[in-house]
């Protein structure tokens, strides 16, 4: 890397700014600020929209990679390798109910006592873990000790009242959209199994092993059971009743309406029927159904979710649950397809909890149960490799890769990191994975499913690949 190639990576930076500016300007708007609380209006919305996501993506990528060559390797590599406390203290933060204490004081910000005496902590500890928050941009030190929200730190409020996060038995994330679940999920037991990683690479029984009983988390929490069926257990419950508030956090990651771009949902009339393939709460089924106010969709889960995803319909989108346009069924998707007439079959988030053997169990139920015009969606990350790869996807349609300017890394380096960091939270809880679009490509094909087309969402490795029975 030479003082070019610096300049190289500043222009992009540069550049992917002026795009903003005039994309703002031309909408009379100004980007949203880090130090204002996340508030879902117009300039917020603009974040989603295809040409901001590129610029931000470049943005992102350049000044990550800048600072990685400009910067001491030792700290390069101290930072990667205390990157856990970054997490650590974003639980204290969730668990203090931080952000929501946070509102309700208002841009001033609190004290840091305040927050502890709220939650019966120590003020001088708690008021450390909040600076290192602060340093990275979740939070703000507004004055020694003194506390506020910021956009980043906002975004895990649930809009609960602090009286109501205090009454006993409250569930947090209860008809949340699950941004506090998802983070909560991450910095609790998938942090702590993480931490075994090592240990289960070298076990001469679990190392070579590709079972989903085989993965860190079993390791790190003593148990043989798999993760759905372990966090089902006494002393989980906290776990489990988060749960389905975390999945419906991951409808957040590429934009909350990107299932509604994932098929072409517009062209299903009344007498179509979506089986949503568990389906969790149904979080992206409901963008679905109230994109296609007729379509009808059939919610697949295991027996406890689906009596949460009830509760969480009935609570959120009455009409469609009540009058039966949208419905739960209790199915185990290792079991033999029910639904025989079913438009489309979605699977999202599902086969990257799972290793290539038991995805081909799903695969194949839903293949026998397939008609000729049956039509399968799977919307999982697609993983590129760090490097130049023409060979990923032949000549499947809507297939586009990653546009990177040199000399960015070819998958766009810390702007696509989030899938990499799902890669690694799926090998860990499930012994499953991401994957990449031709290990997909294989993986259907298989299984009796020829691929028509992908969608990628705007820009992020998040993408939907639609099947049609071979
Ligand atoms: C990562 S979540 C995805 C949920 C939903 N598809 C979404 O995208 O929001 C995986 C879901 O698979 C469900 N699941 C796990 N094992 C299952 C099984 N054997 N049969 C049916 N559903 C299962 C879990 O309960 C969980 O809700």
């Amino acid at each position: 890397m030479t003082i070019q190639d610096l300049k190289a990576l500043g222009n992009i930076i540069q550049d992917s700014i002026t795009k903003l500016e005039k994309h703002y300007k031309d909408r009379k708007l100004d980007f949203p600020s880090l130090d204002q609380p996340y508030t879902n209006d117009a300039a917020d919305a603009l974040t989603s929209d295809a040409d901001v996501v590129a610029a931000v993506n470049n943005i992102t990528a350049a000044s990550y990679q800048l600072m990685s060559n400009v910067r001491p390797p030792f700290l390069n590599i101290l930072d990667a390798s205390t990157a856990y406390e970054l997490s650590s203290c974003l639980r204290v933060a969730e668990q203090c109910n931080a952000a929501e204490i946070l509102r309700e004081a208002g841009p001033e910000g609190a004290h840091i006592s305040i927050i502890a005496a709220k939650n019966n902590l120590e003020p001088t500890k708690l008021a450390r873990i909040f600076r290192l928050l602060a340093t990275h941009h979740i939070f703000r030190e507004v004055k020694p000790d003194v506390f506020a929200n910021n956009r980043t730190s906002s975004y895990i409020d649930t809009g609960k009242s602090t009286e109501q996060l205090y009454e006993l038995g409250v569930d947090k994330h209860s008809g949340t959209a699950g941004a506090a679940a998802i983070v909560d999920h991450f910095v609790d037991e998938v942090q702590k199994a993480s931490g075994y990683l090592w240990e289960t690479l070298i076990s001469p029984e679990k190392g070579h092993s590709f079972s989903s009983i085989h993965a860190p988390v079993q390791e790190a929490f003593n148990t043989d059971l798999q993760f759905f069926t372990w966090i089902e257990q006494p002393g989980n419950e906290r776990r489990f009743k988060r749960y389905p508030a975390a999945i419906r956090g991951t409808s957040l990651w590429n934009g909350p309406s990107a299932i509604l771009k994932g098929y072409d949902w517009g062209s299903l009339t009344s007498d179509d029927l979506i089986v949503d393939v568990g389906g969790g709460a149904g979080m992206p089924s409901m963008y679905i159904a109230r994109a296609n106010p007729n379509v009808k969709i059939v919610i697949q889960e295991r027996e406890q979710v689906a009596e949460q995803g009830k509760m969480f319909w009935s609570e959120t989108y009455p009409d469609a649950f009540n009058s039966g346009r949208v419905s739960f069924q209790v199915h185990e998707f290792f079991e033999p397809q029910p639904q025989k007439n079913a438009s489309v079959f979605v699977l999202r988030t599902i086969l990257h909890d799972w290793p290539d053997s038991d995805c081909e169990v799903i695969l194949r139920h839903l293949r026998a149960a397939a008609t000729p015009r049956t039509r399968l969606v799977i919307g999982d990350y697609l993983i590129s490799y760090a490097c130049p790869d023409t060979g990923a996807a032949g000549s499947l349609a809507g297939y586009k890769p990653i546009e990177a300017p040199p000399p960015l890394l070819a998958n766009l380096g810390k702007a696509s990191a989030t899938a990499y960091a799902l890669d690694m939270s799926m090998f860990t809880n499930f012994n499953g994975q991401e994957r990449t679009l031709r290990h997909f490509l294989d993986l259907t094909a298989r299984c009796g499913w020829q691929a028509i087309q992908v969608y990628r969402c705007d820009d992020s490795p998040f993408g939907f690949l639609v099947s049609k029975p071979m």
